[in-house]
């Protein structure tokens, strides 16, 4: 199986899935593409290192190019968008499955419709649950909710990429529970080893239905 892998930053998750690959974890399968919307992601060095074919998507020629016209954001969005689409469809070879690791540019359907007329799916890793915390700050959200509301867990999940952000079908979760007088850092360090499990394993679960 080909994996195409979108990020936007320090690549942890993307890393992950490079060893799982490397190590079997999952089987048959390779990363063919990376893709960024952030020139300085360091996750474009961790693909390079595994050479990894890379490409960095920018959105502020399309910005510059429709800066002009009413409704010149959307417009640049809506081309955007497409464009990515595209480019990700005509690499060869072809993903079976696109994967969104720390993705922080919201897709459109002018993105996800040709994508699911390839035939081809693209999941999301979010931390938190379903139906909480959708949105970007999730985990400084819910460390905040456990501090002033008493909540007393939050998690990570993988899940399907629909037009809502965050709102598609979860493929898997996990609880992550909150600890009384825990800091945001120690917070994030636990949510991140979680989601370092659970991008493999939503990925591989995925996959098992792929071609079937
Ligand atoms: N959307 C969020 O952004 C972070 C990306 O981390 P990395 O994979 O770039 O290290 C992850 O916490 C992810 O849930």
């Amino acid at each position: 199986h080909n994996l195409t892998v979108l990020i936007s930053g320090n690549g942890s998750n993307l890393q992950a899935l490079i060893d799982a690959c490397a190590s079997g974890d999952l089987p048959n399968t390779r990363i063919t593409h990376v893709i960024s919307n952030r020139k300085a992601a360091y996750g474009l060095e961790r693909a390079q290192k595994s050479s990894i074919p890379t490409t960095y998507h920018n959105l502020v020629p399309y910005k510059k190019k429709h800066a002009a016209t009413a409704a010149g954001t959307q417009k640049a969005r809506t081309e955007y968008d497409a464009d990515l689409a595209s480019l990700i469809l005509s690499h060869t070879p072809a993903p079976h499955l696109i994967v969104c690791a720390g993705w922080m540019h919201i897709l459109t359907p002018d993105f996800l419709t040709p994508i699911s007329a390839a035939g081809v799916k693209v999941i999301n890793l979010h931390p938190a649950l379903p139906g909480e915390f959708a949105g970007a700050g999730a985990i400084e959200r819910a460390w905040t909710a456990g501090r002033e509301e008493g909540l007393e867990r939050t998690g990570v999940m993988i899940h399907e990429v629909i037009a809502e952000v965050d709102a598609g079908e979860a493929v898997v979760t996990r609880e992550v529970e909150l600890r009384e007088g825990e800091g945001l850092e120690e917070l994030e360090g636990r949510i991140h080893e979680v989601e370092h499990g659970l991008i493999v394993e939503g990925t591989r679960k995925v996959l098992e239905g792929v071609g079937k």
